[in-house]
């Protein structure tokens, strides 16, 4: 019932509180994107790494802090539920003209839903639905910086003119090492790309006005837009060898913009005054990409979190099938299932680990928690956790739910618990993942026509070749993946090979990677056991062929391409090289996109 009038003297309190924590929580989020600059310009990649992995912590201590406020203060949990309605009231009207509205509409279910009961976690108290638009946002105060600008070339000949003036507004405080070499090879692949279109009167380059930074980059992120075709464009900056500025690469494409900002990567700092204004930017550029992983790119997992919520409920009013335990070789750690019409797969720990694992179930969540904090380097999954997740019983196959009993019975709970005739599975912590086709599967599908059909072995051969970078990757970010059988990878729609099992994961740093030790005697060289000590962290990489590569189609296309994963050398010398301070440069594209053939180095140490 919509209350006539908002006559708690409380209610308009507590929703200012609850605003105040929200604003100091973006001042804090917006200073980190801010300083991004900073730590870009001044070369400071460890401090860029640092601040990528303690902002995700900010969100939580934030709410936190509030909910103290809100109980010290005002007693919250003590209100009445006519006192949190007319909250919420008030709690809106604080949104009209705010610029973050969505999220500010996030933080306060974030809070509330710790302090209501679940039977109020509908839209007369918390924000089920968005109640406040985002759509034409803009900061309109005097000397705001608008959320993109636009240039016009006029001919494809002043390109050159344009991108110069546009490179000198970023206004970076680093040189560049010569910018009009820079822009005139840009201007060339503009033009390569715009060779056959017609220019009409609205051509013009649009791009964020803020810079996308991460590890070692700053992005330009635009689109050319000439008629009604629109050309999204990202174009990266790093710093070259002497320290200055080079113009890295040409991104053109909806394709390119999705490995950019995939979500295997770890997240942008981006200063935003409108987030929405940004998201629905690159939702145009990104249509294939909702916009729950847009906020996440952008390190706002939250509001990624609450769209993807949304999204899911709503697929799940408009479909009909079934939750089944998903394809590929079950899990010793995690129980795992999909719904086959939703890109998405669930994941819990289950109850018992089976004990050839030697792990616990809070040394599981330790290691998901590494990824997600890491710089996922293209090659690792992100994951969003969620608490008590509530599905349909009636939507779960009989395998399934017979899975999860058998399981994970000490984490679901089946009751109508709100009591609307419906009942559900509530599951206690559930990881959500990307989708992938396993590797496994996708060789086994290639193999099984690999003789009849040259584009399958094809497949096979760049899925090996993907699978070896892959590994390559995540050493170059530090990481040893601890398990690498196949079935432990999956394959995007892009082709590209991403890692998803963690619980075997290690800093490659913190391994130790041996030579298998010669036989000292008949005995030993007969012995098909181990006969050597092995430590903990002891890994023996001439080992790992035996599990890898029995197919012989397999193995020979993986010796031709990552023969050295099998030796320890490889392995220690990416050690050393990261124990000496390098940070190895893993691109979010290709080399074709390149700028320079090769003459510009790129600087390799703080
Ligand atoms: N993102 C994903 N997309 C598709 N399938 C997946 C995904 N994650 C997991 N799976 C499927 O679930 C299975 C088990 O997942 P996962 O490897 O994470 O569990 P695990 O218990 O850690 O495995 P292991 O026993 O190797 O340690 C995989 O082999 C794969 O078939």
């Amino acid at each position: 019932m919509f209350p006539q009038r908002l006559d708690a003297p409380q209610a308009y309190a507590i929703a200012q509180a609850l605003m105040h924590g929200f604003n100091l929580h973006y001042r804090m989020f917006s200073a980190e994107a801010a300083r991004a600059k900073h730590r870009f310009e001044s070369m400071d990649w460890q401090g860029q790494q640092r601040a990528q992995r303690e902002r995700i912590a900010f969100y939580d201590l934030q709410v936190r802090a509030c909910i103290q406020r809100l109980e010290e203060e005002f007693e919250a949990s003590q209100q009445s539920m006519a006192v949190w309605q007319q909250v919420k009231l008030h709690y809106i009207g604080l949104m009209v003209d705010h610029l973050q509205p969505e999220l500010a509409e996030t933080f306060f279910n974030s809070v509330t839903t710790k302090i209501l009961h679940r039977t109020h976690f509908h839209n007369d108290f918390i924000f089920v639905r968005a109640a406040v638009s985002t759509e034409y946002l803009e900061n309109t105060e005097p000397g705001a910086i608008p959320t993109y600008r636009a240039y016009y070339p006029g001919s494809r000949e002043h390109l050159e003119d344009t991108l110069q003036t546009l490179f000198e507004q970023l206004q970076l405080a680093c040189p560049f090492e010569d910018l009009a070499r820079d822009v005139h090879l840009l201007a060339d692949r503009m033009r390569h790309k715009l060779a056959s279109l017609t220019l009409r009167p609205n051509f013009q380059i649009q791009v964020l006005s803020s810079l996308f930074y991460r590890n070692k980059g700053a992005y330009l992120v635009g689109k050319i837009i000439t008629g009604y075709t629109e050309l999204p464009l990202a174009i990266p900056i790093l710093h070259g060898s002497r320290g200055q500025l080079i113009l890295h690469a040409a991104l053109f494409g909806e394709d390119d913009l999705h490995a950019l900002f995939s979500f295997a990567r770890a997240y942008f700092m981006v200063h935003m005054d409108v987030p929405s204004a940004y998201v629905s930017f690159l939702h145009r550029l990104m249509p294939r990409k909702p916009p729950t992983e847009i906020y996440n790119a952008l390190g706002l997992a939250k509001q990624g979190k609450t769209l993807f919520y949304r999204d899911f409920l709503h697929h799940l009013r408009h479909s009909s099938d079934q939750l089944r335990i998903a394809p590929g070789i079950k899990g010793l750690v995690m129980l795992v299932f999909d719904l086959p019409s939703f890109p998405y797969v669930f994941k819990l720990i289950k109850d018992r680990i089976a004990s050839s694992k030697e792990i616990t179930r809070s040394q599981v969540k330790d290691k998901y928690q590494l990824v997600k904090r890491h710089d996922r380097g293209g090659r690792m999954a992100d994951t969003l956790e969620y608490s008590l997740v509530a599905f349909p019983r009636s939507r779960f196959s009989s395998e399934l739910l017979a899975e999860l009993q058998a399981h994970a019975p000490e984490q679901i709970e089946i009751s109508d618990r709100d009591g609307d005739g419906q009942e559900e599975v509530i599951i206690s912590h559930l990881y959500i993942e990307r989708r992938l086709v396993p590797l496994n599967l996708f060789l086994m599908e290639c193999l099984a026509e690999a003789d009849t059909k040259p584009e399958r072995r094809a497949a096979m051969e760049k899925a090996i070749v993907e699978y070896g970078n892959a590994i390559k990757d995540l050493v170059a970010t530090n990481i040893f993946p601890g398990d690498m059988l196949w079935k432990n990878f999956g394959v995007t729609r892009g082709g590209k090979v991403v890692f998803y099992d963690y619980d075997e994961i290690e800093y490659l740093t913190d391994c130790n990677f041996r030579d298998v030790p010669l036989p000292r005697n008949e005995e030993e060289e007969m012995s098909g056991d181990i006969w050597y000590p092995v430590g903990p962290r002891d890994v023996f990489p001439e080992t790992f062929g035996p599990f890898l590569l029995g197919h012989p189609a397999v193995r020979d296309i993986f010796m031709r391409h990552h023969a050295d994963l099998l030796e320890a050398d490889f392995w220690r010398s990416h050690q050393n090289r990261i124990r000496d301070g390098q940070m190895l440069d893993v691109f979010p594209y290709e080399r074709s996109h390149f700028l320079h053939a090769g003459e510009t180095g790129l600087a390799t140490q703080t």
